[in-house]
């Protein structure tokens, strides 16, 4: 439904050129909710503006629904433009009009008639939970509602597409909530195909059916949401990954982590369970196999969508041959092994 076909965008030009995105190639398939991560400045932006040419890419093709969207002239790119619907995190909506004039303003500038308006805008009005606010102006709504209003105005020229700019990042949690339940209602009941960039794990864990990372405005991982949260393939993945699910080591534990073994120090790893290793009874069979003793720091499990994430953070002690013996009967069972340092068992 989307693809971007070696997509860049580069501001400026000679030595202070920023290449915003790299030449990037992105496939967004009918009816699927896409995810797009990264930190502040990667090029999430850029990407998800270049899909509907609010940002003109400065090398590669854009298709939405089949059609080469960078191969239009600025008539037909306007017509295509209703296909694809874009909200973003400050909502955007005009002050001056009300809810219902909101969202009838793409009808509107269409040319479609009054009757006609009032046909399509009250079902989203209905199906977006704002039957009772038609007649309000956006000064008198909430972030939620707002972010509502505009999904609604989104809406109204029957998109295939939905694009979403950081369209809860001003949102509580609970709002936020209420808003992603909205959107994955939408994707299921209109089966419309949703492109959306955001900061927050929680987002892509929520919804999205796989997720692209993006860093340096570069790609540099893209896979199913449950595979991205059970083995993120980059350093960076694994670092939000980390930072979501809140395992680190006690800071007390990490002062004392040296990079390299000593005479008399212990490996401690984080360990990432999945699938079948979850309920499989490993650490006593490591103990038992490997004739160590394992100190569990931490320990959680995790669901995320239909999967199951086991994490635990432990500290192997015994003879270095033992330890070693250890870490390769972990690295031969399917889970993920990162030694995290070692430390002094007397210090
Ligand atoms: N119009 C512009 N002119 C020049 N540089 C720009 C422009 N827009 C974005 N950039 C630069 O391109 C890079 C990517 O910006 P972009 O807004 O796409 O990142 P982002 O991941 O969306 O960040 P944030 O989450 O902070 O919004 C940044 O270095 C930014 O400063």
């Amino acid at each position: 439904m989307i693809t971007l076909d070696h997509v860049s965008k580069t501001y400026g030009s000679g030595a202070g050129a920023i290449h915003a995105l790299k030449p990037t190639d992105l496939h967004v398939p009918q009816g699927a909710i896409h995810g797009v991560i990264g930190l502040s400045g990667a090029g999430k932006s850029t990407l998800i503006r270049c899909v509907n040419l609010l940002e003109r890419p400065t090398t590669g093709r854009v298709y939405v629904d089949g059609e080469e969207l960078t191969a239009l002239d600025a008539a037909s790119l306007n017509r295509a433009r209703h296909r694809v619907g874009m909200i973003f995190q400050h909502f955007n909506l005009l002050s001056s009009r009300t809810v219902f004039a909101n969202v009838a303003l793409p009808l509107e500038l269409m040319g479609v008639a009054k009757r006609e308006i009032r046909e399509r805008v009250e079902p989203l009005l209905e199906m977006t939970g704002l039957s009772d606010k038609r007649d309000k102006y956006p000064a008198e709504l909430s972030g939620g509602q707002k972010q509502r209003v505009a999904i609604a105005r989104a809406l109204a020229s029957r998109p295939k597409v939905l694009l979403c700019d950081e369209a809860t990042s001003a949102l509580d949690p609970q709002t936020t909530v209420s808003i992603l339940e909205l959107l994955q209602d939408i994707n299921r009941k209109l089966g419309l195909t949703i492109l959306l960039i955001t900061h927050e794990m929680e987002v892509v864990k929520s919804i999205c059916h796989r997720v692209g990372l993006i860093s340096g405005g570069e790609l540099v991982e893209q896979a199913d949401v449950g595979d991205f949260f059970t083995t993120p393939a980059t350093r960076l993945g694994r670092d939000f990954l980390n930072a979501f699910l809140e395992l680190e080591p006690p800071q007390a534990l990490v002062d004392r982590l040296e990079a390299r073994p000593g005479d008399n120090s212990h490996p401690v790893v984080r360990l990432a369970f999945k699938g079948d290793a979850v309920s499989t009874p490993l650490i006593s069979r490591l103990a038992r196999d490997c004739d160590i003793d394992v100190s569990i720091l931490e320990a959680k499990v995790e669901s995320i969508q239909d999967r199951t994430l086991g994490l635990m953070i432990a500290e192997l002690i015994g003879t270095p041959e033992q330890t070693a013996k250890a870490l390769a009967y972990l690295d031969s069972h399917d889970l993920q092994v990162e030694v995290l340092g070692h430390v002094q068992r007397d210090a």
